[in-house]
């Protein structure tokens, strides 16, 4: 099944991100997590790669794991950061050979430590180049690509990012998946604008359900998303209340889930963090029934 059919049904379709944990005890930890997560039978699940710009290890592990013990489609994040063309081939050969049928083709953050990207001789500088790569030597691979409702950081602006959204499009993605948001309007005006641009693969937003102040500051921070008022009052009121923080970022996502769904999205992209207890919380809220 590839990505573009997940969502050519009339079920919204449901996907899960994970990253590679650190640790052998955070990866068996991940799979119950994930087991946990099948019971809302996901669509697809996908797994970063350099997330952040930390190093690239362990996702081809992870994610092929994740594929065996549920038989759903998966997909690698691949990034250009670091790797020839020849490099960036050779794990996808690998991906292959484990039943990793679908990348989510990324330019990939700077590396810690370096504050802008940095093309490697013989590798790709933007996302586009490395989705025509995949089209042209995995043609039989699903490719989905980032788009950016509140534009992507270094993008001059909406427009010209969103041209270069259209380049990865061309270049034979088969769907995009948002930067995680928080604005629904930020959203609906960029998907009208894709629209009127002439993208037409599925648009499906990214979301990402806040479990603690601390670490949503620390995720916005590298990606720009802006927190509506109210959200961040709620959240601060909350104080040092870990229940109630989580408590307020899985009621603001279970509302800004329904709204999205309510408006006809083609499905939904969960940023879970390698947990199971906020994506459940929404999706149960919105009784989310498995097939
Ligand atoms: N590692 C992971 O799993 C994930 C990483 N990201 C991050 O999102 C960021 C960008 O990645 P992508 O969206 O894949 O990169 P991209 O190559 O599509 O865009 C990067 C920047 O370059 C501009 N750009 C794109 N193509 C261009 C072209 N042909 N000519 C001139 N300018 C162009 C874009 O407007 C944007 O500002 C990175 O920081 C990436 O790591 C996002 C989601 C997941
Ligand atoms: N610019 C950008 N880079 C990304 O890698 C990225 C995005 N945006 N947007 C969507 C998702 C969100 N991603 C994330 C977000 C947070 C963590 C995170 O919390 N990492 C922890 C744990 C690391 C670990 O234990 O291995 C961290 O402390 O960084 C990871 C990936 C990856 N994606």
């Amino acid at each position: 099944m590839s990505l573009a059919d997940i969502y050519s049904t009339d079920q919204p379709g449901l996907s899960f991100e994970l990253f590679p944990p650190k640790t052998e005890a955070g990866e068996e930890a991940l799979l119950k997590h994930v087991q946990r997560l099948l019971e809302f039978s996901p669509g697809y699940i996908t797994c970063t790669y350099g997330a952040g710009g930390s190093t690239q290890n362990k996702t081809l592990d992870i994610i092929g794991r994740v594929h065996e013990m549920s038989g759903l489609p998966v997909a690698t994040h691949l990034t250009c950061v670091g790797s020839t063309a020849e490099q960036l081939g050779e794990y996808l050969t690998e991906a292959r050979k484990r039943g990793v049928d679908n990348v989510v083709a990324l330019r990939g953050d700077p590396p810690k430590g370096e504050d802008s990207f940095t093309a490697v001789e013989g590798g790709f500088k933007y996302a586009n180049e490395l989705v025509e790569y995949i089209r042209r030597d995995f043609s039989d691979m699903g490719i989905a690509v980032a788009g950016y409702p509140e534009k992507h950081v270094e993008a001059p602006s909406l427009d010209v990012d969103l041209e270069n959204l259209k380049r990865k499009v061309d270049a034979g993605a088969d769907v995009v998946v948002t930067q995680l948001f928080y604005v629904n309007d930020d959203f609906f005006a960029f998907r009208d604008r894709c629209v009127a641009l002439g993208i037409n693969v599925p648009i499906v937003p990214g979301l990402l359900p806040v479990t603690n102040f601390a670490q949503i500051k620390r995720i916005t921070s590298l990606c720009g998303a802006k927190l509506p008022g109210e959200f961040v009052s709620a959240l601060e009121a909350a104080g040092d209340e870990s229940d109630t923080q989580f408590q307020v970022g899985v009621d603001f996502a279970t509302q800004q889930m329904a709204q999205l769904l309510e408006a006809g999205v083609p499905g939904v992209h969960l940023y879970v963090l390698n947990k199971s207890e906020a994506a459940s919380g929404v999706l149960e809220n919105l009784g989310w029934k498995a097939n």
